[in-house]
């Protein structure tokens, strides 16, 4: 099992590239499930989920081929192909659930494994399922799997008004590209605003989808016959660039984000703002200057879907929060386990104490380096934060966590000018 060695002390500098969103790549590689014709994404993200995704979509009969250095991948899903997602891959990567509103909507059926929970909390699927009952599917849970078809006579699903009881990201995602070959007019309300969502959207508008309100939280989608192949760049991943700026805020220094979007990140910034880091908009990318974490205030927060405090960077932010000064609360309101990184910090001598969903941290923190374990993709991430800024060694184990969401973390780090290298097993 590979782990990162982190020699603390250096202030980051320099240029980094933030790569595409692996939040938008993995639901755009299952729209490409969605036509007969190839479909040709860019700036896809190195990383493992990606690969497991391929790896999904080669078993199920798609063609499936990288290019170029740009991330370029293309995907051809011929009409008879086996329309199932097995345990084996989806267990490693929950975002395959993403398969099986194309397949139902495409293929009239699909076998999609049950994602089950994982480190962060239950993640159940409910309302993917909800939704597409809504449109017409018959779905049974039956050996640990969705199984879904339309049923006897019908060849497409059928639109609908759907609500779903809570915002999430990727049931959106499902409902609107099963919506987009339904019959008829689906209405989703309550959806999610996440930029990825978006970005998504426009990737089925170039295929050939309607779909109007994106980026809201009520989608139209008027469904059509067929759809298209296209070329779509994935949009740059706005928590690759939040968690940068967080480790350039905690060690002090000066960077350039080449391609991180600031409209998607207004969140992160008015925090990192607020606790007195200089972060720019500039042409293609962000500029941020920290004077070093000795000057910056601890910054309070509440986690919520999108435009709000995204999940995704409470980590990354409290290893921040830890060594800022004063005192700060933190509310998680997505998961219900998303603190697992705060016993491994206190390895390292954070102060956080944690009462249900709240995490109260004393900053001012003198880290000092250990041997520390990854639990998830993001505490992965806050722990690199604070190996950053600890005196001495720091160990990250198990960060396969790390891989499975990161392009070339320690690699773009050591741009930066950090001391990071990975211990192969
Ligand atoms: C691949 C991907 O894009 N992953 C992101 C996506 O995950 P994901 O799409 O799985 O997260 P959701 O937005 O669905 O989850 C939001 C909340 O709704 C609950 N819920 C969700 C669906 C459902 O059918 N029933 C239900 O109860 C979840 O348990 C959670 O409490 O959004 C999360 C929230 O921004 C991010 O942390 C993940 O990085
Ligand atoms: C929780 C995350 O991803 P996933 O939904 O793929 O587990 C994440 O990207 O932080």
């Amino acid at each position: 099992m590979d782990k990162l060695l982190v020699r603390g002390g250096r202030s980051l500098q320099g240029e980094v590239t933030i790569s595409g969103a692996k939040n938008a790549a993995l639901p755009e590689m299952c729209a490409a499930l969605l036509t007969a014709e190839p479909v040709h994404l860019v700036n896809v993200p190195r990383l493992h989920d990606v690969r497991t995704m391929r790896k999904l979509l080669d078993n199920m009969g798609v063609a499936t081929e990288t290019h170029g250095e740009r991330g370029g991948m293309s995907f051809v899903a011929p009409d008879s192909l086996n329309p199932e997602a097995p345990y084996e891959l989806v267990k490693t990567m929950r975002a395959s659930v993403l398969a099986l509103g194309p397949l139902l909507a495409r293929f009239g059926r699909a076998r999609v494994s049950l994602p089950g929970g994982c480190a962060i909390g239950s993640r159940p699927v409910d309302q993917h399922i909800k939704g597409l009952q809504a449109m017409g599917a018959e779905i049974v849970v039956e050996h640990g799997y969705m199984v879904a078809a339309l049923p006897a006579g019908r060849q497409r699903l059928q639109g609908a008004r759907i609500t779903t009881d809570m915002v999430t990201v990727t049931g959106t995602e499902n409902l609107l590209m099963a919506a987009t070959l339904a019959e008829g007019e689906t209405v989703l309300e309550n959806a999610a605003q996440e930029p990825e969502v978006t970005d998504l959207a426009e990737m089925l508008i170039k295929m050939g989808a309607q779909i109007e309100g994106h980026g809201t939280s009520r989608i139209r989608i008027q469904g059509v016959a067929t759809l298209h192949g296209c070329t779509h760049q994935v949009v740059a991943d706005r928590i690759e660039a939040g968690t940068f700026l967080c480790a350039v805020a905690a060690t002090g220094g000066e960077a350039l984000l080449r391609h991180a979007r600031a409209d998607h990140l207004d969140a992160v910034i008015d925090k990192l703002r607020d606790a007195g880091v200089a972060v720019q908009a500039v042409a293609d990318g962000l500029r941020i200057h920290s004077p070093g974490a000795a000057q910056l205030k601890a910054q309070g927060f509440r986690t919520t879907e999108y435009p709000g405090f995204p999940t995704d960077m409470q980590a990354q932010f409290m290893a921040l929060n830890v060594v800022a000064q004063g005192t700060a609360t933190v509310a998680e309101t997505i998961f219900e386990n998303r603190f697992m990184h705060v016993n491994e910090l206190a390895r390292l001598g954070a102060r956080i104490s944690i009462d249900g969903r709240v995490a109260t941290v004393t900053g001012g923190a003198q880290l000092s380096g250990a041997t520390v374990m990854a639990t998830d993709l993001r505490a992965s991430a806050s722990l690199v934060i604070a190996g950053l800024v600890a005196r001495g060694d720091t160990v990250v184990d198990r960060i396969y966590h790390l891989d499975r969401g990161y392009d070339a973390m320690e690699a773009k780090l050591r741009g930066l000018g950090a001391d990071i290298e990975r211990i192969s097993a």
